[in-house]
């Protein structure tokens, strides 16, 4: 810009918005560039962008975003192990055929040349990545995005270190290579320091020296490590978190070499807006939870009605992950000498929604109800009738009435047709998956989130409508109703022209639960009442102190008249 611009707090007080619509920024040392910076997608023409895990549920929307919102992007490096009999070339190929891809196909229908799959297992030593290609990486490579991780909270913690802590040391190494390197961002979670409370924007101090845990484990047998999980992981509730913790650790001790960001997301939901609403494809976190509810399977759970459900739309997190990776390279020490001016701490971003905009789990119970049951899924095994308790005796009644007694009485009818029972091995899993679930829900955290709101006072009023990532604009019944919807068209891809058969369905399921009342109370009543004359003797008794109350009522409601 040739001309000085006039400066003027923008509207959250935190940047200074310029008059020309472009932010000056302000970093967190104090610094001011004295030119307005490229906006987003301007920073990311032309650069060679390396993602890991970009075949997950956050990568591909990530992908999808960075090809989208900036076409001008030169490459991306997507580092991909081949699975289940596909090769990385073909795993990757399906992933851009996905319905995902739609948007940017019809703006771009040639976004595919951009891609470029690099052969890696990030458990193997050197990320298996050839000679060759790490020569490649290391000339081209400008901004680097870590999303791979296992998330499973009930991986062998051997396992969760290998892919959680030495890869990502591994990755680390390989973008100090880098010469052309302007960020690396690391994706960690909220609940990485879930054992406290309030949650700062601070790497908090390691459960344990990463490098000591890495060499003694090396040598332990696999058996010796599981009896002494749960010893190491002490106060966290899984080898999941323990080792997220750990990778932040081992990320904070590069960031005098590098420049860091590190993004933590809450609990990662359905998009908000982009590319669709909704759009989900996996049963991760709630939406395993949210299906199981639908499809009448799920009737207790245990969480607190009254905690925040830390909830957040993957569209959020990735639009705030690509401005995180747009403000580390422009405020990143580009000289030696800068080296020493400049802030030498990773920068931190909670992405959360709690403490902005909150939203609770009784809240969501009711819209996860009320949607299904406006949007019925296929094939219900019940009508969605779901409740939330934190009573331990009271989940524990309900499953036994609402879910193991149906199961029995289920898989009973599949025996004397000649079937398989499965509805018993169905519940044992969905015990199993949402015990693990139940630390989140039954507890709620604090995370302070101020460098969210700072970097959106850093950007572009254009950027903050394209990378929005403004938790306070959620409209939470809404936002669930396309959840629910997305789980149903995306995640069981099921037609949305059959809900008039779904909705034919949960009447006769209705219309089965009333005739086996009715029939259960027959049979009580022939049982029971009809054979002996004490229990006749009661049921009248009951009868007649249930007539005596209506009188009562009826009478002193004719007198206060
Ligand atoms: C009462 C209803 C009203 C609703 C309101 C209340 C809702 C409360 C919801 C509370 C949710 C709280 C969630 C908190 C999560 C916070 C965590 C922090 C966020 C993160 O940083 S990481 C993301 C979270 N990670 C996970 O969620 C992973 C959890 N999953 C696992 O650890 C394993 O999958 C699990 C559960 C141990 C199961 O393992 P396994 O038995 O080996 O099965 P697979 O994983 O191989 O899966 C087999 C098969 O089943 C499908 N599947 C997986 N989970 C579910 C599920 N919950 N429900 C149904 N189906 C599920 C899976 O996709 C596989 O299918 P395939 O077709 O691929 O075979
Ligand atoms: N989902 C959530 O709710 C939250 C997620 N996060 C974090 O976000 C990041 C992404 O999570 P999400 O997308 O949900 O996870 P997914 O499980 O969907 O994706 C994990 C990715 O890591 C890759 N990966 C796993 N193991 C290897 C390996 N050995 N070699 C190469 N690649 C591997 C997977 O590849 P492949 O397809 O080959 O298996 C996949 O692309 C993680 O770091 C997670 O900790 C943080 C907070 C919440």
């Amino acid at each position: 810009m040739s001309t000085e611009p006039s400066v003027e707090r923008d509207l959250d007080g935190l940047g200074e918005q310029a008059t020309d619509g472009h932010t000056r920024l302000t970093d967190i040392s104090g610094v001011t560039e004295g030119r307005s910076m490229a906006s987003i997608p301007e920073y990311y023409a032309g650069k060679n962008v390396l993602i890991t895990g970009a075949t997950g549920f956050m990568g591909k929307v990530l992908v999808e975003k960075l090809l989208r919102a900036c076409p001008e992007v030169r490459a991306l490096y997507l580092l991909v192990r081949p699975k289940a009999g596909q090769s990385m070339e073909q795993r990757v190929s399906d992933m851009m055929t996905c319905k995902l891809f739609d948007r940017v196909r019809e703006v771009n229908p040639d976004f595919h040349l951009k891609i470029i799959p690099i052969s890696s297992e990030l458990t193997q030593p050197g990320l298996a990545i050839s000679p060759e290609d790490v020569e490649k990486l290391s000339a081209c490579i400008n901004v680097v995005f870590h999303c791979a991780a296992t998330i499973r909270f009930d991986e062998p913690l051997k396992h969760a270190l290998q892919l959680n802590v030495i890869a990502t040391q591994q990755l680390l190494s390989l973008a100090k290579q880098m010469q052309h390197l302007e960020a690396f961002v690391h994706i960690s979670t909220a609940y990485a320091n879930c054992n406290r409370k309030h949650i700062d924007e601070v790497i908090y101090p390691p459960p344990v020296e990463p490098k000591k845990l890495i060499d003694s484990l090396e040598w332990m047998d696999d058996s010796i490590v599981r009896d002494i999980t749960p010893r190491l992981i002490g106060d966290r509730p899984n080898t999941y978190t323990y080792t997220k913790a750990l990778a932040e650790c081992v990320v904070q001790q590069e960031q005098d070499k590098l420049n860091i960001a590190i993004i933590r997301p809450s609990i990662v939901g359905a998009s908000w807006q982009e590319p669709v609403p909704g759009w989900i494809d996996n049963f991760n976190g709630p939406s395993g939870v949210f299906i199981a509810a639908g499809k009448g399977i799920l009737r207790t759970m245990r969480a607190n009605n009254d905690a925040v459900a830390d909830l957040v739309p993957v569209d959020m997190v990735i639009n705030l992950t690509l401005a995180a990776g747009w403000y580390t390279a422009v405020h990143r020490r580009k000289t030696e000498k800068q080296k020493d001016e400049r802030p030498k701490s990773a920068l931190v971003y909670n992405c959360t929604t709690g403490g902005i905009n909150p939203f609770h789990w009784g809240q969501i119970e009711h819209h996860v109800m009320s949607s299904f049951k406006r949007n019925p899924l296929e094939q219900a095994f019940r009508r969605p009738n779901a409740n939330i308790t934190s009573n331990y005796l009271m989940n524990q009644y309900w499953i036994l009435v609402s879910h193991k007694f149906p199961a029995l009485i289920y898989d009973f009818v599949l025996r004397l047709s000649g079937q398989k029972p499965q509805m018993m091995r169905i519940f044992n899993r969905l015990h199993k998956a949402i015990g693990l679930l139940e630390y989140f829900s039954s507890q709620d955290w604090e995370w302070n989130s101020e460098n969210m709101s700072m970097l959106m006072s850093q950007l572009t009023p254009e950027d903050r409508r394209t990378f929005n990532f403004d938790v306070r604009q959620l409209n939470w019944p809404e936002y669930i109703e396309n959840y629910c919807i997305g789980t149903k068209k995306y995640v069981l891809n099921e037609d949305m022209s059959d809900i008039p058969a779904a909705r034919q369905h949960l009447r006769k399921l209705r219309n089965i639960r009333y005739t086996f009342n009715t029939l259960l109370v027959v049979f009580i009543w022939r049982v029971f009442i009809a054979r002996s004359q004490m229990a006749r003797n009661i049921w009248y008794f009951v009868v007649s102190l249930c007539f005596k109350f209506l009188s009562y009522f009826r009478a002193s409601s004719t007198i206060t008249k």
